[in-house]
């Protein structure tokens, strides 16, 4: 692994009441050490993961609207407020990654459309043709399976949003023979319980107003996921009924 600490620059904020550190797991934030190749970020909607993981990003100069040190294309609000002020340290320094952001993917898909005008081979490490012929998933895949490589740090903002649980185990698979090869490192923001399977990782929770490790069996996706699983009837009848008395 590569970037082993995240730390906030608490003295160079001005205001500790505008976004983004009012958020509250960011208010309480000051450094965070990362010890295995994958580390994972859950937490509940709006509690912060995607603004840590952009700041990462935006730190190892990725283009925060989704990509690598390479891409370079603008995207509206894709501006990291959190990314200056945070300090990253490594050992050893990489400059190889990605940074995928499913929210904006389209575009980046778009982007390597207009490079591939200049350049065919452009798609190469994209499955051989644009992402834009290819399913939502199917370029999610493509993208893992051809771009990813060793000695690279990988930053995954819901990879899960486009790819069937069969696809989600194949990432898993791709995330695994990387990590076997050699070195590779993983952050991934996700709420599938699927992913957060993977084994040996740390999962940090961003609930209860600061960011934690957690164990999987203790998170909502791993509890709710499971039980409702086990008892649909019974949660969906408790659900719907505790809606009928609103
Ligand atoms: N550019 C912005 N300006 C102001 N507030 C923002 C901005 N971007 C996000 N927020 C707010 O910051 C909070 C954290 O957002 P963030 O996207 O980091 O959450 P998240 O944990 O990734 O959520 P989700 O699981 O829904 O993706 C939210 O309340 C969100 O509304």
């Amino acid at each position: 692994m590569f970037l082993k600490r995240v730390a906030l620059k608490r003295e160079e904020i001005n205001d500790q009441r505008r976004y983004p550190f009012h958020i509250p797991a960011i208010r309480t934030f000051s450094e965070l050490d990362l010890k295995k190749n994958v580390t994972f970020f859950v937490g509940e909607n709006g509690s912060g993961k995607s603004t840590l993981l952009e700041a990462i990003a935006d730190q190892c100069g990725f283009n925060t609207a989704g990509g690598g040190r390479n891409n370079t294309y603008e995207l509206h609000a894709s501006d990291s407020a959190l990314g200056p002020y945070l300090r990253l340290s490594w050992m050893p320094k990489v400059t190889n990654g990605f940074f995928l952001r499913a929210e904006s993917f389209y575009q980046f898909a778009t982007h390597l459309d207009e490079m591939a005008q200049e350049d065919m081979q452009t798609y190469g490490s994209y499955g051989g043709k644009s992402l834009h012929d290819q399913s939502h998933g199917e370029s999610f895949l493509s993208l893992f399976a051809n771009r990813f490589q060793q000695k690279a740090i990988y930053l995954l903002d819901e990879p899960e949003a486009a790819l069937s649980p069969q696809r989600q185990l194949a990432l898993l698979k791709i995330m695994h023979d990387l990590e076997q090869q050699g070195s590779c490192q993983f952050i991934i923001a996700t709420h599938s319980p699927i992913l957060l399977g993977y084994p040996g990782a740390d999962i940090l929770s961003f609930d209860q107003g600061e960011i934690q490790l957690i164990e999987y069996e203790m998170t909502d996706h791993y509890q709710i996921t499971h039980y409702f699983l086990q008892h649909r009837e019974r949660m969906l009848e408790q659900l719907f009924s505790e809606e009928d008395e609103e």
